[in-house]
Formats: C-alpha cells, structure tokens, sequence
C-alpha cells in the first residue's frame, strides 16, 4: 500500500474541517480574549486618533505665524494638556501643549520646547517648524468605518490593544472545540502511581494536553483505554456522544492489538491512513458515530510531531482560521545526510551558529529530544542533506501557537 504524501493528506484534513459546521461565536470581554479566533470583522466606529493632537511637549501655533516667533516671539495664551477640550488659538498667540493633547484650532504645527526660549510669557523660536510639523492628524492610526480586524484572525497582545483603541470592549470569537483525548495500551499507567512489568507512564497525554491547552481548546479527557476490542468500541461511543473530535494516541499501527485502527476501520468510516511522515506514519482520519476522530501513532515523537503538522492545522481550520500554515523558515544545514527514506523526515531540531542540527537520539519513541529541540526540520522524502544547505525549519514557537 502506497503512503499518501503529506501535502495531499494535509489538504484532506483541511477540506474535512471546512466541511463541518462552523463553531458557534461567544462575545468575549476583551481582556480575555488573548489567542482567540475572531468570529466575524471588525469595523471601528470613531477615527483613532478622535482628534488632531500634538506629538511633542512645545508650543502649538499657527504656521504663517513662524516669522514673528522666530524675532518678536509668541505670546503663550494658553496651556493645554491631555484630556483637555481646548479653547481656539487667540490669534498671533502660541499654547503652551504637551504630548497627546488635542491641537487648538487655529494651530497647525507644534515646536519642540527644547528649541523655544522663553521670557516671562514671551516664547521665541530658534528654527523654522513647516505646516503639519509634530501634529498627529486624527485618523492617522484608524480611518472611522476601517474593518481593523478580518474574521478568522487569532488575537495576539497588539490586536488586543488595536481592538482597544478603537473602543471595543467585547469581540465575536469562536467558542472553544471540545477534544476528547484519548490514549491507548495496556502498557500505559499515569505518572504519579508505581509501574509494573511491562508498564510505562503515559506521556502522549500530557504532550496533547500541552498541545490543546496552547490553542485554548476544551479537552474531555478519555482517561487510558486497554487494549480490548468492545472496550475501545463503548470508549468511542461515549466520547463520541460529548466531544466535537476525538484525538487518540496509540493502536493505529498493524499490530494484532491495535484495536483502536481495527474499530474505525471496521465500526467508522476511514478517510485517511498510512502517510509518508517520519514520524507518524500510521497517523489515521476517520469518522466514528458522525464525530471526527484524528488517530495519532502511539510512539511519543510520532504524536507530537502529528499534532503539530496534521493536527493543528484541522483545529485552526475548525475554528475558521485561513492561514493554517506553521512559520517556516530556510536555515542552513550544518550537518549532512547521504540517506535517502520514502518518506518525508521531521527531525526535532537545535538552532546552532545560525544552522540547524539534529537534536539528540531521533527514534520515535524518543521524546527528551524534542524537550531539547527549538523546533523541527524538514528532510524531504528522497532527498539527502549537504553541508550549508537550507533546510526548511519550523520554530515550536510557531508551531504551537
Ligand atoms: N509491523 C509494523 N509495525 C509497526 C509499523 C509498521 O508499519 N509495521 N509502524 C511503526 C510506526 S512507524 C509507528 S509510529 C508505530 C505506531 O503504532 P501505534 O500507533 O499502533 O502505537 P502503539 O503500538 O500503541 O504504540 C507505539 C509505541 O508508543 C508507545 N506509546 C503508546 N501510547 C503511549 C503513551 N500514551 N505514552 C507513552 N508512550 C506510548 C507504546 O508503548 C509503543 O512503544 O508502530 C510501528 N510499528
Ligand atoms: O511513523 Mo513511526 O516512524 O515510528 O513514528
């Protein structure tokens, strides 16, 4: 059986998610609404800023004025400051102004106070200031009726304050997916309690608990499912019935206990299986009792690495985001790599004299060198890796967000 290239599985994950129904909208306040989706445009109601202000602490004065401030100088007429609604400039005058206080009208330009002298309520001007100079025009940031913000934009620290200036106190974003998660084997017992023969702690779910907690999504957790055929069947079901898409990690591989696989394929309807993704080859789509269940291979590095490139990008995509695609930028190789495998190769990676080195033991079932990483590189299926050359590298920061 062929692998299907992660491009095509990508966008099959993509359609998928642009096929459900989108995620209703909830007005948030807008302190809370940091890393929230946008559900519909903004607009902006008032220019920002309201009114023609000064960017400096000087003088405000009318411009034709300028020959007379620089010999006789200005009489200061008034003093305006921020949060004041000023008087219009006595004619033949200068105001006393300082930083974000609204222009009188009859003003048209600011000078600096370090090139005014003043004499008792005199103020002469050391050098010439043109039309315009250190006045801020309103409408300078944000036109009245400007969209400020187009639906589907996650809110970062800056749109928070953008959305702010424009006097919104509450956003349309889309409420939260709920995700069950779910890990599988009879191996697995949670951190916290003693292992037994045979047994290892359960990891995977707290690298998809980090995961979705990072996305700011609902998780239902499904808790550890043996490995037993009916069980894994009733499991679905019951989280079927509350969660809007079900992540699990481990049993999608071949092996005789994989029942996890074997239940989507023979209970649900699959849609995808088998990619050539290294790790996370056996990463799985299918549908079980009408809800989508995203099925990531059990070894660590094959579920973190599939949730960051298959995953997200269907959460995001859920939640209306258009631009699904991780940062990724071109980073010297400074290693080499003269195999070649079918598949295309995620190596957890360092940053190191501006090249990018693998990180640590590269096994799937190795995670502590993803702890050690800075993100992942991308060795193209069939291709080798010289010295110098760029490697497409994607920062976890990116990749998390
Ligand atoms: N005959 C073949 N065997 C395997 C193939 C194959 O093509 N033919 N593919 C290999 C690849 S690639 C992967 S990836 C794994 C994935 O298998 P599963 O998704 O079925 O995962 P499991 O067998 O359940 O577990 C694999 C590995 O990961 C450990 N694991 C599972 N869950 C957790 C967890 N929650 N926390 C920590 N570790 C976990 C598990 O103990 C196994 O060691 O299959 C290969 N085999
Ligand atoms: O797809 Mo797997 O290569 O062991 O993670």
């Amino acid at each position: 059986m062929s692998l299907l290239p992660v491009a095509d599985a990508l966008q099959r994950l993509l359609q998928a998610a642009s096929a459900e129904a989108p995620q209703p909208a909830e007005r948030v306040p807008l302190a809370n609404a940091l890393n929230r989706i946008l559900a519909e445009p903004l607009h902006c109601a008032h220019d920002v800023p309201p009114w023609d202000n000064s960017a400096m602490d000087g003088y405000a004065f009318a411009s034709r004025d300028l020959a007379q401030a620089m010999s006789a100088g200005l009489r200061v007429s008034q003093r305006i400051t921020a949060g004041m609604a000023p008087a219009p400039l006595v004619p033949g005058t200068c105001a006393r102004i300082f930083t974000g206080a609204p222009i009188p009208a009859g003003a048209d330009c600011v000078e600096m106070q370090e090139n005014v002298v003043l004499e008792a309520d005199m103020a002469r001007f050391s050098q010439a200031v043109s039309p315009d100079q250190n006045v801020r025009p309103a409408g300078q940031d944000i036109r009245q009726g400007d969209v400020i913000m187009q639906a589907g934009q996650r809110l970062r620290a800056q749109d928070l304050g953008v959305i702010a200036s424009a006097g919104i106190a509450e956003v349309p974003a889309r409420s939260a997916l709920r995700v069950a998660i779910l890990s599988t084997g009879d191996e697995l017992v949670e951190p916290g309690q003693t292992l037994g023969p045979g047994q290892i702690f359960n990891s995977n779910r707290y690298t998809l608990i980090g995961c979705l907690q990072r996305m700011g999504q609902t998780i239902i957790d499904g808790g550890i499912l043996p490995d037993d055929p009916d069980l894994t069947i009733s499991r679905l079901q019951e989280l079927a019935e509350q969660a809007d898409i079900i992540i699990s990690s481990g049993g999608v591989s071949v092996g005789e206990a994989d029942y996890l696989g074997m239940a989507l394929r023979e209970h649900g309807q699959l849609d995808m299986w088998k990619l050539a993704i290294k790790p996370g080859k056996p990463f799985t789509l299918a549908r079980f009792a009408d809800v989508p269940v995203l099925g990531l291979p059990g070894n660590p590095a094959a579920t973190l690495v599939t949730f960051l490139l298959l995953v997200r990008p269907y959460l995001l995509r859920r939640l209306g985001v258009e631009h699904t695609e991780p940062l990724q930028l071109p980073v010297p190789a400074g290693f080499e790599s003269s195999t070649t495998g079918n598949r295309d190769e995620y190596l957890r990676a360092c940053l190191q004299n501006d090249q990018v080195v693998p990180a640590g033991n590269q096994s799937s079932g190795v995670l502590s060198s993803a702890s050690e990483a800075t993100g992942l590189i991308l060795i193209p299926a069939g291709s080798v890796v010289k010295l110098g050359q760029p490697l497409a590298f994607f920062p976890f920061d990116g990749l998390f967000q």
